[in-house]
C-alpha cells in the first residue's frame, strides 16, 4: 500500500487519530500519506515529519480514486456523499470509516481488532475492502467484557449507559461547560457566603436551568445538573437508535452464530469524553468472580479490573480517571441477587480513544502489514 489519504483529520475524531499516529509513529508506515479537506483544498496539510503535498478536495473523486487507501474522519454525510461515486467508478481501495453509514452493510466489517482480529484477518483474505470504526458504546462494552463473550459465558446483556458530551461533538462539549458556568454563575453571591440557605440556592438554579436564558442549542435540553436519557433517533419499537446499535453491532463485530441479545437504556451525562456502562449480564453458568476477572483481565492488554471496593472504584474507575488514556478499567464485578449467572459490572472508557480514533489506526497498521 503506498498512498493512504486521509479525510476530517482535523474534526474531533480526526484529531485524536493524528494524535495518536503520531505517538505511535504510523506515519513512518505509509509511503505517501495525502489529506484532504471539505472547506481549504489548497491550503496547508498538517506537520507528518516531511513534505506532503497541499490539501486536496475531497470531493474530487478522480483523486481519491488514485489513493490505495482512505481513512475518513468526515462523518456520514460526506460518506454517503463521495463512497458510492468511487465505488461505481471501479475504485478498489480500502474505506476505512469512523461513520456509522456502513457499518451494517453485509460487505463491511465492524473493527476492533483487540476482540475481532480473527473476522478482520479472514475479512481481508476474502477480500473485504470496507472497515468501519463501531459505535462508541458498543466497542468500549467489548473492550471491557469481550473475554467474558470470548468463553461464550454470555447468555445476554443489559447494558445503561452514562454517555459523554463529546459523543454528540465538539460543539456539545463547548455547550456543557457554558451551563455549568451558568450555573455557578447564578448563584455566586448565594456561593461565597457560607451561611445562605441551600433551598434558595437549588431554586435559583432549578430556575436557571428551565428559563429561555440557559443555553440548549447544541443539546435541546439542559444536561449541567441534569441528564437527557435519549441519544440519537426514535424507532418504531421504542428504542433510542442508540440502544438498537447494542445488540446488532456487538453480534457483527463477534459475528456469532446465534444473536446474544443485548439492551438497555442510553442516557447522555455531564462528563466530557468518557462514556461508562453499568451492566447486568445473564451467564450461561455460575462461574466464579475469580474466574470472571481473570477472563477479563487477560482478554486484552487494556481492560483492567478494578478490585470492587470503594476506594479503589473512586480512584480508577471514573470518567476523571481515564480521560485520555488507553485504559478500559472494569470494576463493581459481583454477583447480583437475582442469583449466581447474574453478574454486574461497570465499565469506563474514553469515546474519543477505543470509541472511535484508535480501532481505525489499528486496522490502517494492519493493511499496512505493520499490527
Ligand atoms: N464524536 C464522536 O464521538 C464520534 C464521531 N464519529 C464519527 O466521526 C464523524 C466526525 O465527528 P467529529 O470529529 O466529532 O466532527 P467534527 O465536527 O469535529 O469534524 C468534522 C469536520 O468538520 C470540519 N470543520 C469545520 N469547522 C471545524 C473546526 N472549527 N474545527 C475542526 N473541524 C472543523 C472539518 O472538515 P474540513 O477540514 O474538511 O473543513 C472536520 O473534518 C461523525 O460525524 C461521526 O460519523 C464516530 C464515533 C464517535
Ligand atoms: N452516538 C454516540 C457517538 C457516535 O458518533 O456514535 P456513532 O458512531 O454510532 O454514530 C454518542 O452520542 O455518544
Amino acid at each position: 500500500m503506498n498512498k493512504v489519504g486521509f479525510i476530517g483529520w482535523r474534526g474531533m475524531v480526526g484529531s485524536v487519530l493524528m494524535g495518536r499516529m503520531h505517538e505511535e509513529n504510523d506515519f513512518a508506515h505509509i509511503p505517501e500519506p495525502v489529506f484532504f479537506s471539505t472547506s481549504n483544498a489548497g491550503g496547508k496539510a498538517p506537520d507528518v515529519g516531511r513534505e506532503v503535498a497541499p490539501l486536496g478536495d475531497a470531493f474530487d473523486i478522480d483523486a481519491l480514486a488514485e489513493l490505495d487507501a482512505i481513512v475518513s474522519c468526515q462523518g456520514g454525510d460526506y460518506t454517503k456523499k463521495v463512497y458510492p461515486q468511487l465505488r461505481e467508478k471501479g475504485w478498489k481501495g480500502y474505506w476505512i470509516d469512523a461513520a456509522s453509514s456502513l457499518r451494517m452493510e453485509d460487505d463491511s466489517i465492524i473493527v476492533l481488532d483487540p476482540v475481532n482480529r480473527d473476522v478482520i484477518d479472514r475479512g481481508i483474505d476474502a477480500g473485504v475492502k470496507d472497515f468501519i470504526g463501531g459505535n462508541c458504546t458498543v466497542s468500549l462494552m467489548l473492550m471491557g467484557l469481550g473475554g467474558l463473550f470470548k468463553e461464550g459465558l454470555v447468555d445476554w446483556v443489559s447494558a445503561m449507559t452514562y454517555q459523554a458530551a463529546s459523543g454528540s461533538g465538539a460543539r456539545h462539549m463547548r455547550e456543557l461547560i457554558s451551563q455549568m458556568g451558568s450555573l455557578r454563575d447564578c448563584v455566586a453571591d448565594e456561593l461565597a457566603d457560607p451561611s445562605s440557605a441551600i433551598l434558595e440556592i437549588d431554586r435559583k438554579v432549578a430556575d436557571t436551568m428551565r428559563s429561555g436564558d440557559f443555553p440548549t442549542a447544541e443539546f435541546g435540553a439542559p444536561l449541567a445538573g441534569s441528564l437527557l436519557p435519549w441519544i440519537d433517533t426514535q424507532l418504531e419499537n421504542g428504542q433510542s437508535r442508540e440502544e438498537w446499535k447494542a445488540q446488532a453491532e456487538a453480534n457483527k463485530i463477534l459475528r456469532t452464530d446465534t444473536t446474544v441479545p443485548v439492551d438497555g437504556t442510553c442516557v447522555r451525562i455531564g462528563s466530557m469524553r468518557c462514556h461508562s456502562q453499568a451492566f447486568t449480564v445473564k451467564l450461561k453458568k455460575d462461574v466464579s468472580i475469580a474466574e470472571v476477572e481473570q477472563l477479563i483481565g487477560s482478554s486484552n492488554d487494556w481492560a483492567k479490573v478494578v478490585p470492587n471496593e470503594r476506594e479503589a472504584t473512586l480512584e480508577q474507575l471514573t470518567p476523571t480517571a481515564v480521560t485520555g488514556t488507553m485504559d478500559i478499567p472494569v470494576g463493581r464485578l459481583r454477583k447480583l441477587n437475582m442469583g449466581p449467572q447474574y453478574l454486574s459490572a461497570f465499565t469506563v472508557g474514553d469515546q474519543l480513544l477505543w470509541g472511535a480514533a484508535e480501532p481505525l489506526r489499528r486496522v490502517l497498521l494492519i493493511l499496512l502489514g505493520k499490527l
